[in-house]
């Protein structure tokens, strides 16, 4: 056996991998070819702007959509010439698709009525779905009788009863108010944890997915744009599209000038921003991000690098004020500081100077 045979044999084998999947409809491109592999056990989240792709992607891994092109494999086993429900995983969809004239506990013991099962057996593991969702005590009830966070966890446990490997997960809280949505997402990361099989959940609400994440795949214009921890898409986004995406970031455009300690990106007559980390690419067109939390707005610079802006609004939010700021060349810039921290309450039209550490500066090359 060579080396690599031996490595490949001792490697975990992925949940799910998709080969150079894609999907066209007509001259519609939904997908472009994108391959990715989930861990087992893991929570992976496809985030991204609307139309993007995630749904179709979510899909063909269901074998609710048949790929134009590439390969689908559930736990090593190639699933792409199978049915939905000879795979395995199980779905949960956006609002709740609940059968209306049955019981909570039928609905939930459903699946398992078609597997054909002992009546016991079905009543036992759906009260114990029930129990792991926080709905003990809710069967007799029928789904108008609930909420609609209730619902979405009757449609989980109608989905985790099956026992399958992966559950797929579409918008599943996209019909909840902020607060329950809030509350939902750190149930459901819970009870993946708890539970411990691989949950793939569509959204594309930011918060919802940094909150269950393990993994955050950003897919957007058909495309798997960025991959990483909800930590590495928020504080060391490669591409600028993810920190356009991920986070309260200023963005600015420019070509690198320079080397070594010298290196900046020239944004316009007068405005350089010195960069980290001396890139190599002299006359190379790149952006910068800047969290909005790494700016520090005051009447002097208080840090390295720094430049006068005028304030534009000012929005006080309890816990932080956000400021928009424009700088000289007029380009705007986002700034969010803890309210208790701010030298000075800034007004619109007053005269600042934004400063920040040269470290807090990402390159993104295009
Ligand atoms: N049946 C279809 N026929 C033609 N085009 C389609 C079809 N289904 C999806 N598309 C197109 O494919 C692209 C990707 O759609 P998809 O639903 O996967 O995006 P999404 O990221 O899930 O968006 P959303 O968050 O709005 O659901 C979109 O441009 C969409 O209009």
């Amino acid at each position: 056996m060579t080396v690599q045979e031996s490595a490949a044999r001792t490697r975990p084998v992925p949940a799910v991998e998709a080969e150079g999947i894609a999907k066209n409809y007509g001259s519609v491109t939904a997908l472009k070819p994108t391959s990715f592999a989930i861990p087992a056990g893991s929570y992976f989240v496809l985030l991204g702007p609307s139309g993007g792709g995630k749904t179709t992607t979510l899909r063909m891994i269901a074998g609710l959509i048949r790929p134009t092109g590439g390969r689908v494999r559930i736990n090593g086993a190639d699933v792409t010439d199978l049915p939905a429900d000879r795979r395995d995983t199980s779905m949960v969809f956006q609002g709740a698709a609940l059968f209306p004239h049955m019981t909570v506990e039928q609905n939930v013991a459903y699946g398992l009525t078609l597997r054909r099962l002992p009546r016991d057996r079905i009543r036992s593991e759906a009260l114990e779905m029930l129990k792991l969702v926080g709905l003990a005590g809710f069967e007799r009830r029928r789904p108008h009788e609930l909420s609609g966070g209730q619902q979405q966890r009757v449609q989980l446990a109608r989905a985790l009863v099956l026992k399958t490997s992966v559950i797929l997960l579409d918008e599943p809280l996209a019909a909840l108010d902020a607060q329950l949505r809030r509350d939902m997402c750190f149930e459901l990361k819970h009870i993946q944890e708890s539970v411990g099989i691989t949950f793939v959940h569509v959204t594309h609400n930011q918060e919802e997915a940094m909150t269950v994440a393990d993994e955050i795949a950003l897919i957007a214009d058909g495309e798997l744009v960025e991959r990483g921890t909800p930590e590495h898409m928020y504080e060391t986004p490669e591409r600028r599209f993810t920190a356009g995406f991920i986070g309260e970031n200023t963005l600015l455009d420019g070509i690198i000038h320079g080397h070594g300690q010298e290196a900046r990106l020239v944004i316009a007559e007068g405005l350089e921003i010195p960069l980290p980390n001396a890139p190599v690419g002299e006359g190379r067109p790149a952006s910068v991000s800047i969290k909005s939390e790494d700016f520090r707005l005051a009447p002097e610079a208080v840090d390295a690098v720094s430049a006068p802006v005028e304030v534009v609004d000012v929005f006080y939010l309890g816990f932080s004020t956000v400021m928009h700021v424009r700088l000289p060349d007029g380009r705007p810039a986002t700034v969010r500081s803890t309210t208790g921290a701010l030298p000075t309450r800034f007004r619109s039209g007053d005269r600042a100077v934004l400063s920040w550490r040269p470290e807090a500066v990402r390159l993104h090359l295009a």
